[in-house]
């Protein structure tokens, strides 16, 4: 099979820009790119770089897309090197087929950092959700606490509040690597602490920096509050790596980043792994292919971090 190959770079900027433990984020920038095979048929995939998270950089894609060839074969597609995972997301997705199974899915609402969650959290749950995450690790520990002790309240009076029963809600909290090992003992005893039946802390995300594997996989069997694995598992090396040194917490699983579909199919078939699949704020086209595998890998009561529409 030949493809004969087209790419062109993008630039937009989001509608609210997104605060993390990382900084503040205004744009998105990749690549969007088509394949087109010897009957006509066409197949759109982007690549989406998230080099902060250990992918390669926009610029080096571009480099590597600008050196191929106008035709390729399917093999210079697979080929494509495990250092160049968004590439891989990107060239293997357009060749993809849609899932059937998308319509299954459950989405998690995304809160802005700060007190800016609180007016944000009402909208999003008469639109439906029930799982909202909250970037925490941005604000001082001690305010975060306390708008997270308003958040819990706000979230159980407007769940009361319904005419019809809503039977739970989930909040995952995400520290993006962003607190000390003392803060994050602090978070999770404070998560620990909230025995509702209909609020559930679903749990911490990355409370620690990559390097601090060890005291992660200690947090995760001290206390009853979930842990799950983002900026340490950006890679499928790096979830092989992680799930051989024991971790079996949860996995987010953000498919622009993570390397070639056909490996991570594999990898989740041959092993038991808790996925969350999340979104990069990829558009239109990666954001497509990215939920085909999240419907068809992961685990139905897992909400997928696809939450906001950003542009
Ligand atoms: O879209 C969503 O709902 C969550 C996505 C998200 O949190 C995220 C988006 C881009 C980069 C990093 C992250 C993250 O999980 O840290
Ligand atoms: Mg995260």
């Amino acid at each position: 099979m030949v493809y004969r190959f087209q790419f062109s770079p993008y630039s937009r900027p989001f509608k609210q820009p997104l605060k993390t433990h990382h900084g503040i984020w205004e744009k998105r920038e990749g690549i969007i790119l088509q394949l087109t095979d010897k009957q006509g048929k066409k197949g759109d995939g982007e690549i989406a770089p998230l080099s902060w998270f250990g992918s390669e950089t926009l610029g080096q894609a571009l480099e590597f897309c600008q050196q191929l060839p106008q035709t390729l074969t399917l093999e210079d597609i697979i080929e494509i090197p495990d250092n160049f995972p968004a590439c891989q997301f990107g060239f293997e997705s357009a060749l993809e087929e849609n899932s059937e199974f998308l319509s299954k899915l459950k989405f998690s609402g995304l809160l802005p950092s700060g007190n800016a969650a609180l007016p944000v959290f009402p909208t999003l749950f008469q639109q439906g959700f029930r799982t909202f995450k909250w970037k925490i690790a941005v604000h001082p520990i001690s305010e975060e606490l306390q708008l997270f002790q308003q958040l819990t309240e706000l979230i159980l009076t407007t769940i009361n509040s319904e005419t019809d029963k809503t039977e739970w809600v989930n909040l995952r909290l995400d520290a993006n690597g962003g607190l000390s090992w003392e803060e994050a003992n602090k978070w999770l005893s404070v998560c620990d602490e909230i025995k509702s039946d209909i609020l559930k802390i679903e749990y911490l995300e990355q409370p620690l920096s990559i390097e601090q594997f060890d005291e992660m996989l200690a947090l995760s069997r001290q206390y009853l509050t979930s842990i799950a694995l983002d900026e340490s598992v950006a890679t499928l090396s790096q979830i092989r790596d992680c799930y051989q040194r024991g971790w079996r917490g949860i996995f987010v699983i953000k498919p622009a980043i993570v390397g070639s579909p056909r490996k991570l199919r594999k990898l989740c078939r041959e092993n038991q792994i808790d996925a969350v699949f999340s979104s990069v704020f990829e558009t239109a086209v990666g954001r497509r292919a990215a939920l085909n595998l999240a419907a068809e890998l992961s685990h139905p009561k897992r909400a997928v971090g696809f939450g906001v529409e950003h542009w």
